[in-house]
């Protein structure tokens, strides 16, 4: 019976707002507020606690589920099928620094007018990107034409003066920090633009039915046979390449940075120990642990152009690890021989799910020639479940979550969950690369010579830290 699903999906909403309410009560504390502003505050911060992120799980959960029972199906459909103006529209308010603008003016917010008049464009039509946003939560319209920052808009704010960064190359707004606004650059101009051909390439007899990391819809999209990566450092690319690098490091924000932390006994690591961050990019992952351990060394590894815009980076955020060479940068190309021997552990943080499975094996095999006896390889990585329940066929390894979803929600929490499956579908069109199940994780894991033996999942996301040892 329909409504007694409605009935549940209620029941899982009053549950766990109730629990949300004890956790936070408990502890002197009120929800974050959506008319607020974004600060890592106590409150904040416990939103990642495992028994605070399992009910935003639920709560967010049964709430699409709810709202796509209850609407007409065409609603859900016309929604689907427009929801790339959210993108679009998100865009625009980023290129223009509308969040540094904005800031100045906290909750009275500033005019259309005089927005528009400082991102020279014409007030109707901003105000029409601004109230499609605020319609979705992002930014607020707090009188007519007037509009403000709001919690989520908020993410996004570099910290920079906006008049200052008018005046700047794009490049100054991403300099130290940690890269949020250019991942909604980063998506909404190359995936997104790129998304658009993935029917042209699926149906093409050139591209259907490869999976070579040249042959995605990026290529079909800008008329290019040069891989991501080659082709970000073309120097028509200068922008794009240099808000790639900082777009990864707000890839670490898929879920808490710390995470990592948790992710390897990093305290049994001492300075006789070596960490290699293999495409490591500018470094955030190894940020965590030498932050969090202050003796063992560590290399990143990346292509040559990525480490020299890595260093300026931890120029930024940590030079004391630079200076004291506990922490330096290496050129490698993981396709090549790993250079480095007497490594303690490997680092392959989101660099398979760039990949096809063919040249994920290629680098695993490197690493793995590389291993002594003693080497430990931590994958860190989406582990995404099907959207049915996986029965017997899930693979038996310590730790790996057993999770128990209410019904009738699916199976992998639906939309609660639905990051890693957008990110599988962007790893596809930008590279045909894509993220992996467990089954598929240990598979591969195993063809490079490799077998998973642990994994350290992050409560609430599907994102978790798999170790694996030599075989
Ligand atoms: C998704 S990013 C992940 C970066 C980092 N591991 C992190 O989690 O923040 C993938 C990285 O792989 C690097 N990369 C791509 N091709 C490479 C290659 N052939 N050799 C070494 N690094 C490469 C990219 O430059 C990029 O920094």
């Amino acid at each position: 019976m329909t409504i007694e699903d409605l009935e549940n999906l209620q029941a899982v909403l009053n549950d766990s707002i109730d629990s949300l309410k004890r956790y936070y009560t408990d502890i002197s504390l009120d929800f974050p507020s959506l008319d607020g502003q974004y600060s890592a505050d106590a409150a904040e911060s416990l939103r990642s606690d495992p028994k605070v992120s399992q009910a935003i799980l639920n709560i967010t959960a049964a709430s699409y589920q709810l709202l796509c029972t209850v609407r007409p199906p065409m609603m859900s459909i016309f929604d689907a099928a427009t929801s790339y103006l959210i993108t679009a529209c998100l865009r625009v308010t980023e290129q223009i620094n509308a969040v540094e603008l904005l800031r100045d003016f906290g909750a009275q917010g500033l005019h259309v007018n005089d927005i528009a008049l400082y991102a020279g464009m014409e007030p109707t039509k901003l105000a029409r990107v601004f109230r499609l946003l605020a319609t979705h939560h992002i930014f607020r319209e707090v009188q007519p034409n007037v509009f403000a920052n709001n919690r989520i808009s908020s993410v996004f704010d570099s910290g920079k003066d906006a008049r200052w960064l008018s005046t700047q190359p794009q490049a100054e707004k991403h300099k130290g920090t940690y890269g949020a606004a250019a991942f909604i650059d980063h998506a909404a101009d190359e995936c997104c633009k790129s998304a658009c051909y993935l029917y042209e390439t699926l149906s093409s007899p050139e591209t259907s039915h490869n999976f070579k990391a040249n042959q995605a819809a990026l290529q079909t999209c800008f008329k290019t046979d040069k891989v991501l990566f080659a082709w970000l450092e073309e120097p028509f690319n200068q922008r794009r390449f240099e808000r790639y690098g900082a777009a990864i490091r707000a890839s670490s924000f898929w879920n808490d940075p710390k995470a990592i932390i948790n992710g390897y006994d990093w305290g049994s690591l001492t300075a006789n120990d070596l960490i290699v961050d293999v495409g490591g990019g500018h470094g955030m992952p190894s940020l965590m642990i030498a932050r969090a351990n202050a003796e063992v060394r560590i290399i990143i590894q990346d292509r040559e152009a990525v480490t020299e815009q890595g260093k300026v980076f931890w120029r930024e955020v940590f030079p004391k690890a630079l200076d004291s060479g506990r922490v330096s940068f290496q050129a490698h190309e993981f396709f090549d021989k790993q250079p480095q021997r007497d490594v303690s552990v490997f680092v392959l943080r989101t660099v398979l799910h760039d990949w096809p499975d063919k040249n994920c094996v290629t680098i695993l095999k490197h690493l793995r020639d590389a291993a002594g006896t003693k080497t430990k390889l931590l994958i860190g990585d989406w582990i995404i479940p099907l959207a049915c329940s996986e029965g017997a066929e899930a693979p038996q390894i310590l730790g790996a979550l057993k999770v128990t979803v209410p019904s009738p929600l699916l199976a992998n929490h639906g939309r609660a969950n639905s990051i890693p499956y957008a990110l599988d579908m962007a790893m596809q069109v930008i590279l045909n690369g894509q993220e992996r199940t467990l089954a598929h994780h240990a598979d591969l894991a195993a063809r490079g010579g490799w077998r998973i033996s642990q994994v350290n999942p992050i409560e609430g996301s599907c994102f978790g830290y798999m170790v694996a040892e030599p075989v």
